[in-house]
């Protein structure tokens, strides 16, 4: 049985996407950056602490096999999670207007037996953005629980002048990497190539 470790929709949304049956874990998993950590290694590090949460949730289950991931925006090697209210929205929002900054969103795919990981780094650009626009968004509600204050698949596309990387990724969960991770276990629409679509003979 596949797990999903997340609480998030849009993983949700996502995963659903590669066809395949899951179910989900709701967790709770601190997400607290070491000193020593790089702000890279420190995503890994939570998608894993995720996906070891889930399998320790399921442990009866030799067969279960656990998804963690984890998203955060990285500017000049600072890490905007989750915001916690409108001023830390704004302030984070401030920081992204005008400048291009890095999304990286790392996955971990545990079972009993094996442990695999992969990341997705992109770049993104925002345009520059008036103060009354951020306030405006911040109005919207949607910079909350958004990793960096905003939703690329939301009113933030806007925002957005140049993306480099995954858009899936950005909204959490890397899709291709997902399914390259899947498939090392044999799962999912690159285990058994992808579906060819019917051609009509000429
Ligand atoms: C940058 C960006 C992030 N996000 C979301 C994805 C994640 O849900 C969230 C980043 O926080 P995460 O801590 O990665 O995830 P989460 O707390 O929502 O869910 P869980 O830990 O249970 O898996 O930000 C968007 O939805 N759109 C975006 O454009």
């Amino acid at each position: 049985m596949l797990y999903l470790a997340s609480r998030s929709p849009r993983r949700r949304e996502l995963l659903t996407r590669l066809g395949l049956e899951f179910a989900v874990l709701e967790l709770d998993v601190p997400e607290q950056r070491q000193a020593d950590e790089t702000a890279q290694a420190y995503v890994s590090r939570v998608a894993r602490d995720k996906a070891l949460a889930g399998l320790a949730r399921v442990s009866g289950e030799p067969d279960a096999l656990v998804l963690g991931c984890d998203t955060e925006v990285i500017l000049d090697e600072d890490v905007f999670g989750k915001p916690r209210d409108s001023a830390e929205a704004a302030a984070m929002l401030r920081r992204l207007s005008g400048v291009p900054h890095t999304v990286v969103s790392a996955l971990a795919l545990v079972s009993a037996s094996r442990h695999e990981e992969a990341v997705s780094v992109s770049e993104v650009r925002f345009a520059r953005l008036p103060d009354a626009v951020i306030d405006a968004y911040v109005d919207s509600g949607e910079p909350f629980g958004k990793a960096g204050g905003y939703a690329i698949q939301g009113l933030a596309e806007a925002f957005v002048e140049r993306l480099d990387g995954s858009h899936s990724g950005v909204m959490g969960l890397p899709l291709h990497q997902s399914a390259q991770l899947l498939a090392t276990f044999g799962l999912g629409p690159l285990a058994a190539g992808l579906p060819t679509c019917a051609t009509e003979a000429p």
